[in-house]
């Protein structure tokens, strides 16, 4: 199997360095280009065995995926490397927020299958949650869900859906870590020291994520296990709740919706 990343960022490299590690491809089935991070790019290279160029003819010759991986600023640029060398057998893979099937046919003026997936970087750990939405010419999609499972959890969505998973997890780590900062910082407020802030916050986060993924209790369960009745937890939920944190959440996800809608309006991508 041949499948070219034209961008081997964040995002692209926590999908390659997920498939690699869960041996569903061999690191000689990567080929990976990019514009600039260049040392980053011979990083992979040197470091996974994957494969390097930036010859867009050698790329595309013989490709089962091209996976779209730039920011959605770059990609007629990329659309232009690639439109010269793009075979018909060749499947197009995206996972640029925002930008619809029809602007990536119209950049490549080909008619290949095209899928695009909303995944996150949690895919480096094998578990990103992959919201995917397909051209309706892609028709083996079995062998395109295998390599994305390899990776996390696949949620096939309408296109229009996928402001929404953007939202929800394409950016929500990026939510949660930023809590998690803020969370350490309130202990800093308390007296705790820097370090022992982010010792606590880390140990407190993996914790929760190991009873999350160990237990089937809903998060209000898990969270009323803990709150003793007028106990210490009650009080801070209470001075919490006060705080508006669900209003807060719910506009945090419309702007990145929003943000999502501004970028699949073509042309407008600033
Ligand atoms: N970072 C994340 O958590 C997620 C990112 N995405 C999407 O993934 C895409 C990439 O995001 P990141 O990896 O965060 O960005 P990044 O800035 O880390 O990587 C972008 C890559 O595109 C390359 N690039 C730019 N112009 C190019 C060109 N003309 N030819 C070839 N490569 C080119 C850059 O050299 C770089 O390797 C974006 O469209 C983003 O919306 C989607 C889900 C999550
Ligand atoms: O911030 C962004 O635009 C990309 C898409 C979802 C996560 N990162």
């Amino acid at each position: 199997m041949k499948i070219v990343f034209y961008g081997a960022g964040n995002m692209a490299s926590a999908i390659f360095i997920g498939m690699i590690e869960n041996k569903v491809v061999e690191p000689s089935d990567i080929y990976l280009t990019s514009k600039s991070n260049q040392d980053k790019i011979m990083f992979f290279k040197e470091n996974l065995g994957v494969n390097v160029s930036y010859d867009d003819a050698e790329l595309m010759k013989d490709t089962d995926y091209v996976i779209l991986a730039s920011k959605p600023q770059s990609f007629p640029e990329v659309a232009a490397r690639i439109r010269p060398y793009l075979e018909e057998n060749t499947k197009v893979v995206s996972v640029m927020a925002g930008t619809q099937i029809k602007t990536i046919r119209r950049e490549l003026k080909k008619d290949n299958p095209i899928a695009r997936i909303m995944p996150n970087t949690n895919a480096q750990v094998r578990h990103s949650v992959n919201g995917i939405t397909y051209s309706k010419n892609f028709d083996d999609r079995d062998e395109l869900v295998k390599l994305m499972e390899s990776f996390g959890e696949t949620v096939q969505i309408e296109e229009d859906e996928m402001h929404n998973i953007t939202a929800a997890t394409g950016s929500g780590s990026a939510f949660l870590y930023y809590i998690y900062e803020k969370y350490a910082e309130g202990l800093m407020e308390l007296g705790f020291n820097e370090e022992q802030a982010m010792f606590l916050t880390r140990n407190l986060v993996i914790g929760v994520g190991k009873m999350v993924e160990e237990s089937d209790l809903p998060f209000s369960e898990l969270r009323t296990n803990i709150t003793s009745k007028k106990g210490t937890t009650e009080a801070g939920l209470n001075a919490l709740d006060g705080e508006g944190v669900k209003q807060i959440l719910v506009a945090t996800l419309n702007a990145a919706a929003n943000r999502s809608e501004e970028l699949s309006q073509d042309d407008k991508v600033k």
